[in-house]
């Protein structure tokens, strides 16, 4: 049981970690935050929300993954390296996928209800 404690408490740490030193990850809180906001406020369907708060962790774990790897790419190659930079650009890339997805899932999920409210 203490065990799985500390196992919880690290990984707290680590998501403490990446809010603290990446600005990225306070921005896709912050757009987390307003996306839930909105979507509580248009009483959205239960499975719609359910693909939201999907495609919400989808990004905050990938924030978090790229964090990862760029503090291990910086331990083994401090160095400039040809394979360093392809291992961040590719993570980094990874990262700008998932937002990407994520405006998608919100053009066609929230801009219609909120369309509808405006007209
Ligand atoms: N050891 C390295 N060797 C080669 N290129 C690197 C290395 N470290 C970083 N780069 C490249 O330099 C650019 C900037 O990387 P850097 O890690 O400074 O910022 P970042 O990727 O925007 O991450 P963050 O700002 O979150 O620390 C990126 O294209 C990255 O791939």
């Amino acid at each position: 049981m203490l065990r799985l404690m500390r196992s919880f408490q690290w990984a707290l740490s680590g998501i403490a970690y990446t809010v603290k030193t990446q600005l990225n990850m306070k921005i896709h809180l912050l757009a987390a935050v307003l996306v839930t906001a909105v979507s509580l406020f248009l009483k959205m369907p239960p499975a719609e929300l359910a693909v939201l708060a999907i495609t919400i962790f989808m990004v905050l774990a990938a924030e978090m993954f790229n964090t990862a790897l760029e503090a291990v790419v910086d331990l083994v190659s401090p160095e400039q390296h040809r394979l360093a930079k392809i291992a961040k650009d590719v993570a980094a890339g990874a990262v700008l996928v998932t937002a990407l997805n994520s405006l998608a899932v919100a053009y066609l999920l929230i801009w219609p209800r909120l369309e509808g409210l405006l007209r």
